[in-house]
């Protein structure tokens, strides 16, 4: 069985160029492109398998990255950017017109990844951001569709592409997460 993660890693994960200064993401529409300006290079980047994070037409995992919010900019067609889902902890903006999530914001100053905001580094017009280093929310493949049998092929095609493979977050983030929750508790 042939295994597709996401088209930017299926022939391998290329890595970033250490150096990328940030660049442009853009949207897939054919004319009126939303264009968001992102200053500096990601973090964090990794494979996301949620049924929430926007994934490319034929890929089973997102690739999705952060950066401080403060560094993103909606240059062009800001008009046709709508929120998918209000409610949710990410507010996703995506455009309307092709259906790309163009940027994920949190909205709530507790939480612990306020501040950053989520972008799929694929929009990038530029080459060089930093690449994947693991893969999240691997068991929530399951949730899109994918059958159960099938998650060792994924599981172990991820770890051949040096994506360690996690059904929630790292623990480094896990970790980051554990400890802004005592910390607040501790407050
Ligand atoms: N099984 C669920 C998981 C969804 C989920 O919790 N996604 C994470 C990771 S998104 C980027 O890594 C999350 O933080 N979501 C918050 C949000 O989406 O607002 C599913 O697959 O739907
Ligand atoms: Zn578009
Ligand atoms: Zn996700």
């Amino acid at each position: 069985m042939t295994v597709h993660i996401h088209p930017s890693v299926d022939n391998g994960v290329k890595q970033g160029s250490g150096s990328f200064a940030g660049g442009t993401l853009v949207c897939k529409c054919a004319d009126k492109k939303v264009k968001v300006g992102v200053k500096g290079d990601v973090a964090h980047n990794h494979a996301c398998g949620c049924t929430k994070c926007w994934k490319p037409s034929g890929a089973t995992f997102s690739v999705v990255a952060v950066v401080p919010r403060e560094n993103v900019t909606v240059l062009e067609n800001g008009d046709k950017l709508k929120i998918v889902d209000a409610a949710a902890v990410i507010q996703r903006h995506a455009c309307t017109g092709c259906g790309t999530h163009m940027y994920g914001r949190i909205e709530n100053k507790g939480h612990p990844f306020y501040g950053l905001d989520f972008i799929h580094p694929e929009l990038f017009q530029e080459s060089g951001s930093a690449a994947p280093g693991f893969a999240a929310f691997v068991s929530s493949v399951i949730e899109s569709g994918v059958k159960p049998a099938d998650m060792a092929g994924i599981r172990s095609r991820l770890k051949e592409l040096g994506l360690e493979p996690y059904d929630c977050l790292s623990p480094p983030l896990m970790d980051a997460i554990a400890t802004h929750v005592a910390n607040s508790k501790a407050a």
